[in-house]
């Protein structure tokens, strides 16, 4: 074993009853690690964050902190060591925001559980943490779920952890609060050392924050990596069943089905400008080629996941022979070009050439409502 590793898990098995779910979980994590369960509704990632956190049984094998069995510790001691946010309500009746934060010191309280001056500055700067300050006097009844996930995600900083357990922290924030979210879990594991487990469903943020990702299927497999080997070819695009559309590993970008049937148009655009062509007529059901695109054009992947065919030229090397007899055999095939109103250059020349010849035959448009009114 490697000294350094502060979290293991071994053989673990989940599940309801004596059944279990999802087996043989082993990993070892480092102090300050992120570990993240992507996968697909029902396939177990909430099993295992339950077990690990010890709200359900575990059915075999175990989880030490800093080589302490967690399954054989006494409450109190385990709470100091993890805080939980879970999905689930706590009751609250009548507590203020700052009550509900405040019960995270409950591991460091006396029998009374009264709270010393340190334990409400700690209060405090948990709220401030998560930029809820503003919150502390509000009934947390009387809350948004959004709110609700922040003052949860305080309370647990409050607790002054070693390791954070997160269920879909991000599920009920807006754009700008999943951002600053997964920056804070992110501060707290380079800064203070703190491990985090958590699920999330945005598999783009997953494999930017976390060390190492688990991959929940189905079938309750699992399957542990980097993002980077997690997210090379279309293993994102299997685990989640993606039939219709397309998940680019590269952009983090899904994209909905390509249009069916044969291509009647050809989108010439380039540097950005071709991607809300290729969207629109996604969106109408219009199949099209795109071209001529160097593969290292902003617009080359997206055309990839959409267009019937791409007219592509591999990147830093002039527009090749074969490109180019390519390109002029589909404009001469199609009925209509579209000029994405891209500026093109000395190395993409061929574009400017092909569109003097689409005006030549009569086939070039500046965008494709004109070529709806013309048919
Ligand atoms: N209390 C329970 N008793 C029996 N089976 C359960 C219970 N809770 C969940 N399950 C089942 O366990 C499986 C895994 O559920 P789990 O909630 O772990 O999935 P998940 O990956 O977290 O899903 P989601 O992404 O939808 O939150 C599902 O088939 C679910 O029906």
């Amino acid at each position: 074993m490697k000294d350094n590793i502060f979290l293991k898990i071994d053989g673990l098995a989940a599940g309801y009853g004596r059944k279990p779910l999802i087996e043989d979980i082993s990993l070892e994590l480092e102090k300050g690690q992120i570990l993240t369960l992507i996968g697909p509704n029902g396939s177990g990632k909430s099993t295992i964050l339950k077990t690990i956190t010890r709200q359900l049984k575990a059915i075999d094998g175990i989880v030490t902190i800093d080589g302490s069995d967690i399954f054989r510790m006494h409450s109190k001691e385990l709470a100091r060591q993890m805080s939980v946010v879970l999905t689930q309500r706590i009751e609250t009746e009548l507590m203020t925001c700052r009550d509900v934060v405040a019960m995270g010191r409950y591991p460091y309280t006396d029998y009374f559980g009264r709270l010393s001056d340190e334990d409400n500055r700690i209060v405090e700067s948990s709220l401030k943490r998560v930029h809820a300050l503003e919150l502390a006097d509000v009934s947390f009844n009387e809350i948004s779920d959004g709110q609700r996930q922040r003052i949860m995600l305080a309370r647990a900083i409050c607790q002054q952890p070693d390791v954070m357990i997160l269920d879909e922290p991000t599920s009920y924030l807006d754009i700008r609060h999943k951002v600053i979210l997964l920056d804070i879990l992110r501060n707290m594991s380079h800064e203070d050392g703190i491990t985090v487990i958590m699920s999330l469903h945005e598999i783009d943020l997953a494999g930017k924050i976390s060390d190492m990702l688990m991959c929940v299927d189905e079938n309750h497999k699992v399957r542990l990596g980097t993002a980077r080997e997690i997210f090379a070819n279309d293993t994102i695009q299997k685990l989640y069943g993606i039939e219709g559309g397309s998940y680019d590993a590269v952009t983090g970008g899904v994209e909905l089905a390509k249009p069916c049937g044969s291509p009647d148009i050809l989108v010439i655009g380039g540097n950005g400008s071709g991607i809300p062509v290729y969207r629109k007529l996604q969106r109408k059901g219009i199949p099209f080629y795109a071209g001529v695109l160097y593969e290292n054009d902003i617009d080359y992947r997206v055309a990839k996941a959409l267009a019937a065919d791409v007219i592509s030229q591999k990147a830093f090397v002039p527009v090749s022979k074969n490109t180019e007899e390519k390109a002029y055999e589909v404009l001469n095939r199609v009925s209509a070009v579209v000029d994405c109103g891209c500026e093109h250059g000395e190395y993409d020349r061929i574009n400017t050439e092909l569109l003097k010849e689409a005006v030549r035959l009569g086939k070039k448009y500046n965008d494709i409502g004109s070529i709806e009114r013309m048919r």
